[in-house]
């Protein structure tokens, strides 16, 4: 019996009213008897040569209306999994192809050929990139050179991992896992460094990252303040993708005399609010704290960094209760050991920036649990064709 999909599951794969899973298969598409996919009116061609061997993309083979449906019904899967009420859920905002501004590759010596790229999907094989339509233009040429400099670097035995960031000045590049000793491999760092005019390259080769290369120091800057970028700092994927949490927080807690922004990072949300707000910023990684806390005071912006572990020491309620608002963008697994204080605190609003859909609705309903509404949801699609969703979400009581 032939069958039609209706639905994308959580990992991409195709799914059936009646729960068979197809992979690479999109809604409308139908399954022949013989398992032939007939595509449907949003099943697109795949844009990449690497798709869909390419571990970083999994759904090239559906249009954006399919894409930002996926997108809401993740969130609303997870809330519904959770018990919690569907709240208004806003058009996600989509990242256009090849906006993707850092990306970690993986690179091995194959022969007497440097392979590099991302992980074949569900393997350790790398799919050596000839094309990429997620990576922005400035970051994917610098593949090709790439390679060749790793050529002098690579041991035959080990892989490497190549991490860009975008910072004002250039790419950022951390290479880890290759060896630099020796006059020859340091001109060869400088002279790629000057041909690719890179902001920073800096190598790991198991004792932590060094900077090998950085004539002025890098920066990103982050609500018109520029801040120092640690090596491998954190920034949100996309340039636009970070104006879209930015507006959808400034949205929530826009008007705020005190904001406490945690999980802060570099300041993403707190440098933008900032500009109006006194604002308590809370990280756990000493890098970037220091480096917002330097900026904040160059720029005279009213921000307190405080480095604190807020998985093993969360903020009381009291503490939270002097604040107008909070904002919290914790990594994937969520902020539970926050949550019940949070939950407790004399406070009205809360902007939740979340990369897991799954464990931000956990901390939603132990919100809800304690009389906090979920106002609207806006997914964020910032990782363009793959299953990694985000999202902000306005809560209020
Ligand atoms: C998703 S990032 C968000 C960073 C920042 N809000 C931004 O948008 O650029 C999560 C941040 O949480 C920090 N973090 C992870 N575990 C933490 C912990 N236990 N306590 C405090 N911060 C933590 C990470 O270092 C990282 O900066």
């Amino acid at each position: 019996m032939s069958a039609v999909i209706t639905r994308l599951a959580a990992r991409g794969d195709g799914a059936t009213d009646d729960g068979r899973h197809v992979a690479l298969a999109a809604p409308g598409d139908t399954i022949a008897d013989d398992g032939t996919i007939l595509p449907g009116p949003h099943h697109q061609i795949p844009p990449c040569r690497h798709f869909p061997k390419c571990g970083g993309c999994q759904l090239q083979h559906i249009d954006d209306e399919t894409f930002s449906a996926f997108l809401v019904d993740r969130v609303a899967g997870a809330l519904r999994s959770q018990g919690l009420a569907l709240p208004e859920i806003r058009t996600p905002h989509l990242s256009p192809p090849r906006t993707r501004r850092r990306a970690s590759l993986r690179a091995e010596r194959i022969g007497h050929r440097i392979v590099l790229g991302f992980n074949e999907e569900a393997s350790h094989r790398i799919v050596d990139m000839m094309e990429c339509h997620v990576l922005a233009p400035d970051l994917f040429a610098l593949i090709a050179p790439l390679r060749a400099l790793l050529g002098t670097m690579l041991d035959r035995k080990k892989g490497a991992e190549v991490r860009l960031t975008r910072a004002d000045q250039g790419i950022d590049l951390l290479l880890t896992g290759v060896t630099a000793d020796g006059l020859a491999a340091s001109e060869a760092i400088t002279e790629f460094a000057q041909t690719h005019k890179i902001a920073r390259l800096a190598l790991d080769d198991g004792f932590g990252p060094q900077s090998r290369w950085e004539p002025d120091a890098a920066t990103v800057t982050l609500g018109g303040v520029a801040v120092p970028l640690p090596i491998n700092g954190f920034l949100q994927a996309t340039p636009d993708g970070e104006a879209a949490l930015v507006e959808g927080v400034m949205d929530i807690v826009g008007g705020a005399g005190t904001v406490a922004d945690l999980f802060a990072g570099l300041g993403t949300f707190a440098l933008p609010l900032s500009a109006q707000a006194k604002v308590l910023a809370a990280e756990g990684a000493r890098d970037p704290v220091l480096a917002l806390k330097l900026a904040a005071a160059r720029a005279g912006r009213q921000i307190v960094a405080d480095h604190r572990d807020l998985f093993r020491r969360p903020y009381m309620a009291k503490e939270l209760s002097r604040f107008d608002a909070v904002v919290l963008d914790p990594p994937r697994a969520g902020a539970k050991e926050q949550m019940g204080e949070l939950a407790q605190a004399d406070l009205s609003r809360i902007a939740y920036v979340s990369c897991n859909p799954a464990t931000f609705a956990r901390d939603a309903a132990m919100l809800a649990a304690s009389g906090w509404r979920i106002d609207w949801i806006r997914p964020i699609g910032q990782f363009r064709w793959s299953t990694h969703v985000e999202l902000v979400a306005s809560l209020s009581r």
